[in-house]
């Protein structure tokens, strides 16, 4: 009989053994245990092996597990320190006796929580005892530690440990129990047969090539050249195919993905570019001039203090600003703009406007081009937006990192209302499937009204904010040269892709603890 080379193999050492594992096989044959599971399937299937499956259950020492196992349980160190220190016969204080036992950290709450209940004595305000009759070389656990010590994946029937202690092992995490399929593999009477008489090796071929196809199995019986006469097959025909194992374990392939916040963003700009939108850009690194001042905060504001702003170290300032500007924006800061308006009486110091950091937000874009110092000027009605990076030094939770991306955006045109700010935001979030938008009043130096968005979490069900928006206060307008009304906001893109994509914790998207597996998958699909 003919068979595939790993098929002979097989057989022969199974031949050696009444029954023997596909372990074992592996090990005979020198092949991998996949090869060799491969081969008794396809050896079944001819029905020349039978094949029995079970599982076994296999017990091993954690890390922990076996650390005691060498250096001892922690209680019974504790008894022994105790004993040695005279608690056998009246109690002493705790600390010594800790002391003397070298046990640290986490080891010392194990050995205090099973102390008494395994009976080696008391432990009550801050003293403890020991009780002289108990016995430690009798510690069931401690016994079967060192049974364990070297059982690597040993199959628990072999283990003489009772079921008991092995769950309370278990339980405190010092042994792991796995389950693994042993396949068994008994020869047919038919392989017996067949091996009498003797195995021949096939040559099996894994792939139609096209030198196979065109070869000529038998040489000179076609005329080729005329295209006449019977055509022979070709060599195709007289090789052996391997058989294609399709239950045979398969090597993963990842692709590449495109980043969740990379796809959302390009998205963002497609749907803003779509209602009529121009982009803006500009330095990450900016004076607080355009990313504050401008805004009309005021220069003693809490979030222009260097707790919040990375400020820049080389350089740390601006070379030029506008002066002209300068001196406008100086003037609404100190006494405000028109009739009504005040301003601060706070003062007001060239040198600390030009002074240079991140940017806390990509406002900062909008006054550079609002100014404009730019573009030019720009003349109503006008749309704008940029899909940039600001930073702010948060403190890292589930919804704040330090560097975000913000969606920012303005529009410029004659009377505009707290309708158009909404219906804005209620045309832009309908395109990723967000209709349930809320709204809360807010307050921020450089718009009135103001308002904060809200959007419901797909998963959780919680409001969390997207966005901060208003209308353009006249003492940020007037300074810059703005003669109409200018709506903005500032939304998070980061949030818009929680919403979208239901992630629950925004470091999973971005930053050292992401979670590739998602981000290998994640798809922006509206
Ligand atoms: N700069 C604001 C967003 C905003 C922009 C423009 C107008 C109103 C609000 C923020 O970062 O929260």
């Amino acid at each position: 009989m003919q068979l595939p080379a790993q098929q002979v193999a097989v057989l022969e050492a199974a031949s050696a053994d009444d029954a023997t594992s596909v372990d074992a096989l592996a090990a005979a044959t020198d092949l991998p245990p996949e090869t060799v599971t491969g081969a008794v399937f396809e050896l079944e299937d001819e029905e020349l092996v039978a094949v029995t499956e079970r599982v076994d259950e296999t017990v091993s020492l954690t890390d922990e597990g076996r650390e005691y196992a060498t250096d001892g349980l922690p209680e019974v160190r504790l008894y022994e320190a105790a004993l040695e220190a005279g608690a056998g016969d009246e109690p002493v204080q705790m600390g010594r006796v800790i002391g003397a036992s070298g046990l640290e950290g986490p080891q010392v709450d194990i050995a205090l929580s099973n102390y008494a209940r395994k009976g080696y004595g008391s432990i009550d305000s801050g003293e403890i005892t020991a009780d002289p009759d108990a016995e430690p070389d009798a510690d069931a656990e401690a016994n079967a530690l060192a049974e364990l010590a070297d059982a690597d994946d040993a199959p628990v029937e072999s283990i003489d440990v009772d079921t008991e202690t092995l769950e309370e092992l278990e339980r405190r995490g010092l042994l792991e129990r796995s389950e693994s399929t042993v396949r068994e593999v008994t020869l047919t009477d038919a392989a017996v047969t067949e091996l009498m008489a003797g195995l021949e090796t096939a040559e099996t071929v894994g792939q139609v090539t096209p030198e196979l196809l065109t070869s000529w199995a038998k040489q000179g019986f076609a005329d080729h050249s005329s295209g006449q006469g019977p055509r022979e097959d070709g060599e195709w025909e007289d090789v052996e195919f391997a058989e294609y194992n399709v239950e045979a374990d398969a090597e993963t392939v990842e692709g590449g993905n495109v980043h969740i916040l990379r796809q959302m963003s390009e998205r963002v700009k497609d749907v803003l570019v779509g209602m009529g939108f121009q982009e803006m850009d500009g330095p990450h690194a900016d004076a607080d001039f355009w990313i504050n001042d401008c805004l009309f905060m005021p220069q003693d504001h809490p979030a222009r203090t260097h707790w919040d702003r990375f400020a820049l170290e080389q350089p740390t300032h601006i070379d030029e600003l506008p002066e002209d500007l300068v001196e406008r924006v100086e003037r609404a800061h100190r006494e405000g703009v028109g009739e009504d308006s005040e301003g601060y009486h706070s003062p007001w110091d060239e040198d600390f406007a030009r002074a240079l950091a991140l940017r806390g937000h990509t406002t900062s874009l909008s006054t550079r081009y609002l100014s404009g110092t730019e573009i030019g000027e720009i003349e109503p009605p006008a749309r704008f937006f940029s899909v940039e990076k600001a930073y702010r030094n948060d403190t890292l939770d589930a919804t704040h990192l330090l560097e975000f991306y913000q969606i920012e955006g303005w529009v410029m045109a004659e009377d505009l209302s707290v309708r158009d700010l909404m219906g804005t935001f209620e045309e832009f979030y309908a395109q990723f499937g967000i209709t349930d938008i809320q709204f809360k009043p807010h307050y921020n130096p450089y718009t009135e009204p103001s308002f904060e968005l809200f959007g419901t979490h797909p998963t959780t069900g919680e409001l969390i904010e997207i966005g901060n928006s208003g209308i353009f206060r006249e003492e940020m307008l007037e300074p810059l040269g703005v003669e109409c009304d200018v709506m903005a906001w500032g939304l998070a893109l980061e949030r818009l892709a929680m919403l979208t994509t239901g992630a629950e914790d925004i470091r999973d998207l971005h930053g050292t603890l992401a979670d590739l597996e998602f981000l290998r998958n994640a798809e922006v699909t509206y």
